[in-house]
């Protein structure tokens, strides 16, 4: 399984920790985020995290920044992307069962590491319900 990672400077921290857990436990990551605590414009370093997981490149995405709003707001933007802004592992648990989020944004500057951690794993084991979620979120992107 591959997982794309993407962050801006309020996510670098908790992304090299993330990449770690998910490298222990033998998951492919790709790295789009900024490696660095200087200042940059989210929508660059997730955009590409977006398009991996739209066109099949990822099958998961994780992306952070300070509220996990402006990350959230530039996935969704993508067709096929249901982008789950999370702040503890009861909300995640419900995007991956009622919603099947693909890609999980999470706000650094609001849950401790550890929270964030649980989520992460959280977000990667739980599965999809389906049923009447499916038809739910068929008309998701349906817009005029
Ligand atoms: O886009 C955001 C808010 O929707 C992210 O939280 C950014 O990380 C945040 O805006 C960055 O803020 P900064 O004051 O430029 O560090």
């Amino acid at each position: 399984m591959k997982i794309a990672v993407g962050n801006d400077h309020a996510g670098t921290e908790y992304k090299f920790a993330i990449v770690e857990l998910l490298k222990s436990m033998d998951l492919e990551v790709v790295n789009y985020g900024t490696d660095s605590s200087e200042s940059v414009d989210y929508a660059d370093y997730i955009h590409p995290v977006a398009s991996d997981v739209e066109n099949g490149n990822a099958n998961l995405g994780i992306i952070i920044c300070g509220s996990g709003n402006g990350a959230s707001m530039t996935a969704n933007k993508h067709q096929k992307i249901r982008a789950a802004l999370c702040w503890n592992t009861e909300i995640v648990k419900l995007a991956k069962e009622h919603n099947n989020a693909n890609i999980l944004s999470l706000p650094a500057r609001f849950i401790s590491l550890p929270q964030a951690l649980d989520m992460v794993k959280t977000f990667l084991n739980t599965p999809f319900e389906g049923g009447r979620h499916e038809k739910r979120i068929e008309k998701i992107p349906t817009c005029s």
